[in-house]
């Protein structure tokens, strides 16, 4: 799928009570280089069946400019055939936005199988919405549907490369977990850095560790789980560097990469990042909560970690100074917060010791 030089609509169903968030779309559509150029939002008590958002706001789309529709919540099989139809272009929903990047930035062999198998779960769902609707209109009881020998066939082919891919991934994992057990066996303590996408994970684990891992200004740049080593106190604690996570992760790929995600399940201790400078903090450490409550690891001792003070300030301030502007944002009762800034490395010495403290109690 390209985007490059798409001119995208982006679609929304804005439902009671119920949050939108267009920006993150729009990041993630630029991400692939597409540009957006119109958006149509429409309240409504439920989606439409048939078109997701109402046919009078399809017709809103400027055909003149848009290229492509984007749709912000997970499109049926045949929600997606008649929007195409009404509108002449093609639609495609967040999911896919989603497994394009993942795919693009998918480097080794491990995040490749995981996101080749995210796009099997994918297409195999929008096969039997296919499947449903062909078969519906072949018309009786019992009687086999025009199309449905065809896609059975296909969805059979995608089962078996299904069951090839995890058998595949499964190899791979298999040398890491003897990794991590060899690690258990040696009783290193083990630290997972998690957080919501770009807001500097990689650029702290390469700071604690002297790791050589990818820091980039987009979403999305880690994909792989990355080890290295912190010393405390001569201690050597193992620090892992995580995939971003952002707002309902589709289950494909949560899924495919529980995996990678187990690093996060069996860390001893969550540093969780944020971005003090982002608009957005509270959505984005809901989002992580969510996830994170998905890994059943929203118990685990945890310390925030409020990244990026420089883009707020000058010069490194009091706790309090910044605690200020981040209180109330925190989905925690007592948060136990560090500020840092791990481009100018301010609080780095503080975030040891409390690394230090939360791991010895
Ligand atoms: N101003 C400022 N920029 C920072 C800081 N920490 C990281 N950045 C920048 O933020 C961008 C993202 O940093 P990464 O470390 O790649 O972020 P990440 O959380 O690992 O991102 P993903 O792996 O894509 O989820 C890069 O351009 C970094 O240089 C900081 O303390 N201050
Ligand atoms: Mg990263």
């Amino acid at each position: 799928m390209e985007l490059e030089r798409e001119k995208v609509a982006l679609i929304a169903v804005k439902k009671k009570g119920e949050e939108v968030d267009l920006e993150e779309l729009k990041g993630l559509v630029e991400a692939l280089g597409g540009e957006v150029v119109q958006e149509v939002v429409q309240r409504r008590n439920s989606f439409s069946p048939s078109t997701y958002i109402g046919r009078g706001k399809l017709e809103e789309i400027d055909r003149e400019k848009v290229t492509l529709i984007v749709s912000y919540h997970p499109l049926s099989y045949s929600q997606k055939r008649n929007i195409e139809e009404i509108t002449g272009m093609p639609v495609i929903d967040r999911t896919e936005v989603i497994l394009e990047i993942f795919a693009r930035r998918a480097k080794t062999k491990e995040a490749k199988l995981q996101v080749e198998l995210a796009r099997a779960y994918y297409k195999l769902s929008h096969l039997r919405g296919k499947g449903k609707e062909l078969s519906r209109l072949g018309g009786g009881v019992g009687t086999r549907g025009p199309g449905e020998t065809q896609t059975e066939v296909e969805a059979r082919a995608l089962r078996r490369k299904i069951h090839k891919l995890r058998r595949e991934l499964d190899e791979v994992l298999k040398k890491q977990g003897l990794h991590r057990e060899s690690r258990r066996r040696k009783n290193f303590k083990t630290v997972a850095v998690v957080g919501y996408t770009n807001v500097g994970k990689s650029t702290l684990v390469r700071l604690l560790t002297k790791k050589d891992v990818l820091v980039k200004d987009m979403l999305f740049a880690t994909l792989d789980v990355k080890t290295g080593a912190l010393y405390l106190d001569g201690q050597k604690v193992l620090i892992s560097d995580t995939v971003g996570f952002i707002k309902n992760l589709p289950h494909e790929l949560v899924a495919s990469f529980r995996a990678t995600l187990s690093e996060v399940k069996e860390a001893d201790l969550l540093l969780i990042v944020f971005d003090v400078s982002s608009g957005n903090t509270e959505e984005e450490l809901e989002s992580v909560k969510a996830v994170l409550k998905k890994l059943k690891s929203w118990e685990k001792p945890k310390i925030f970690v409020g990244n990026k003070v420089d883009k707020l300030f000058n010069e490194p301030k009091s706790k309090e100074e910044i605690y200020s502007l981040v209180a109330g944002k925190i989905p925690e009762e007592n948060p136990e917060v560090v500020f840092v800034s791990a481009k100018k490395r301010w609080g780095i010495e503080e975030l040891k010791r409390a690394i230090s403290e939360k791991l010895a109690s």
